[in-house]
């Protein structure tokens, strides 16, 4: 495994991560190394391969080819207890926020500690207090601590989002994967939950890898951006030496070559 300039491991590292469906080459040999504390934007066209290389990071899907390590474990060949360990590690943010709708946010937000706290839960009360205290606590973060007892479900994308946020942040994990986290949202709501995502892992010395579809939203909230196309890596630089025009080239189609 490579060490960093600062002599810590990589969080991720995948070699020559091949992953097809049929005929598609989803992942075509991609080569990524994610240090600890880096914000990373995962930018390309529909089909670039941005979710399925994202799913590799926690096991959700397997390579054809190639390895994955997440957190110093093997993510291509773990299983059982060792997959589920490195889940509990690895808090992701999906675009449809995937909340239980009936339940109440504190309900929701506490289910993010399910992992680590044993033993089946009914209700609020059957939570140790220091967990609920803490899933109060990640409320407080998101703006959210006095809709705690409300439907999740009554509440709108926004809110909804920084709801599951406070859920993954209860989860204490080491690495957060954010899947196209605001994709759903309003622009300016968008960026009011970018702001967040990314100052919850500044403040907690999270490493993100966040797949994006917006151009001005990458510039903006990620410190480095790896850009895909067809499955493989086009461009991985920081996000400073960066512009829009650099990075609208990512969607251009590739040039029609004459026979
Ligand atoms: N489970 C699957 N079964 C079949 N094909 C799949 C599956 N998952 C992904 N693909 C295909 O792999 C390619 C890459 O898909 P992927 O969802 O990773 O791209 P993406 O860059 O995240 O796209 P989008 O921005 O639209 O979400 C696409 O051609 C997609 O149709």
């Amino acid at each position: 495994m490579l060490k960093s300039v600062t002599g810590a491991h990589p969080i991720v590292e995948t070699r020559g991560l091949v992953k097809t469906f049929g005929d598609v080459r989803a992942c075509a040999g991609i080569d990524l190394t994610v240090h600890p504390g880096e914000i990373v934007g995962l930018l390309g066209p529909s089909g670039s391969g941005k979710s399925t290389l994202l799913r590799h990071l926690n096991g959700l899907t397997r390579p054809d080819s190639g390895y994955v390590t997440v957190l110093g474990v093997d993510a291509a060949s773990a299983s059982g207890r060792r997959l589920r360990g490195l889940r509990r590690r690895v808090g992701v943010v999906f675009q449809q926020f995937n909340l239980v709708g009936r339940l109440t946010v504190l309900e929701n937000v506490l289910s993010g500690a399910l992992g680590r706290v044993r033993g089946p839960r009914y209700g609020i009360v059957t939570w140790p207090r220091a967990v609920r205290a803490e899933a109060f606590e990640h409320l407080d973060r998101v703006g959210l601590a006095d809709r705690a007892y409300q439907r999740a479900g009554s509440l709108s994308g926004g809110q909804q989002q920084r709801v599951a946020i406070a859920r993954a942040l209860l989860q204490r994990p080491e690495l957060m994967l954010a899947d196209e986290p605001v994709a759903s949202l309003d622009p300016e709501t968008a960026g009011s939950v970018m702001d967040l995502l990314v100052r919850v892992c500044r403040e907690d010395g999270l490493t993100m890898v966040c797949t994006l579809h917006q151009i001005e939203l990458a510039l903006q909230w990620t410190r480095r951006v790896v850009g895909l196309r067809h499955g493989e890596i086009r461009l991985d630089e920081p996000t400073h030496l960066l512009d829009a025009v650099r990075l609208r080239g990512l969607y251009l189609s590739d040039p029609v070559t004459v026979p």
